[in-house]
């Protein structure tokens, strides 16, 4: 994929490396019973496992229907179901630190990875809660890492109120939780900025879409 894309200084002489959890996630309680933990810099080195991940990995570009035409979702997908070998044993390692972190308090593995691209300021995602599937009624977890240029990821309270805002981007972490998805939004907004390509890995347990 040819995407201008200027490896950052932060972390290009490092070899790809994840970083211990324990103890250093900070949790922050969120109303409703949503929380939301963060770990900026999880992932070190973390620019040779985003070149990766900017190659052919078949990301697809979805389509869909809004109102009387179809639209072009704007950012690239790629999803891997339970069992499906992941890009880059890093992201493997990764889903494995984050099972043996929050087994205790999630009961379950996380089994999905659902990565987006984001080309540039252009791609984003709209308001929403990851409520398709058990998350409608179910306390769960989505654990983010992201990848490249540091994109804000906001929350907002369903209903209303005033907004959070993560930026996410070079190896950090955030894990939205409790009833994070079905009693708060989240977005990644559009920007105007010149901005490099981000990549999202998400992180759910079986049946949270
Ligand atoms: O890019 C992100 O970090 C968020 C993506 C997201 O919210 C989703 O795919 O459900
Ligand atoms: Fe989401």
């Amino acid at each position: 994929m040819a995407l201008a894309h200027q490896p950052s200084m932060w972390d290009l002489a490092e070899e790809p490396a994840l970083t211990p959890l324990a103890g250093r996630v900070r949790r922050r309680a969120l109303s409703g019973g949503a929380w939301i933990d963060s770990l900026p810099g999880w992932m070190a080195g973390s620019e040779a496992v985003l070149e990766v991940l900017l190659g052919d990995i078949g990301w697809r570009a979805d389509r869909r229907q809004m109102y009387d035409r179809e639209v072009a979702v704007p950012r690239l997908l790629r999803w891997y179901g339970r069992g499906e070998a992941l890009p880059h044993a890093l992201l493997a390692e990764a889903r494995a630190a984050l099972d043996r972190h929050y087994r205790p308090e999630l009961g379950e593995p996380f089994v999905s990875a659902g990565l987006c691209l984001y080309r540039d300021g252009r791609d984003s995602v709209a308001w929403h809660g990851d409520r398709l599937g058990r998350a409608r009624t179910a306390d769960t977890m989505v654990a983010i890492l992201s990848l490249g240029a540091p994109r804000p990821l906001l929350l907002r309270p369903v209903g209303g109120g005033p907004s959070l805002r993560f930026p996410v981007g070079h190896g950090d972490l955030v894990v939205m939780g409790g009833s994070c998805q079905r009693t708060w939004e989240h977005c990644i907004p559009k920007t105007s900025r010149t901005v490099g390509p981000r990549v999202s890995i998400q992180f759910r347990p079986r049946g949270v879409l």
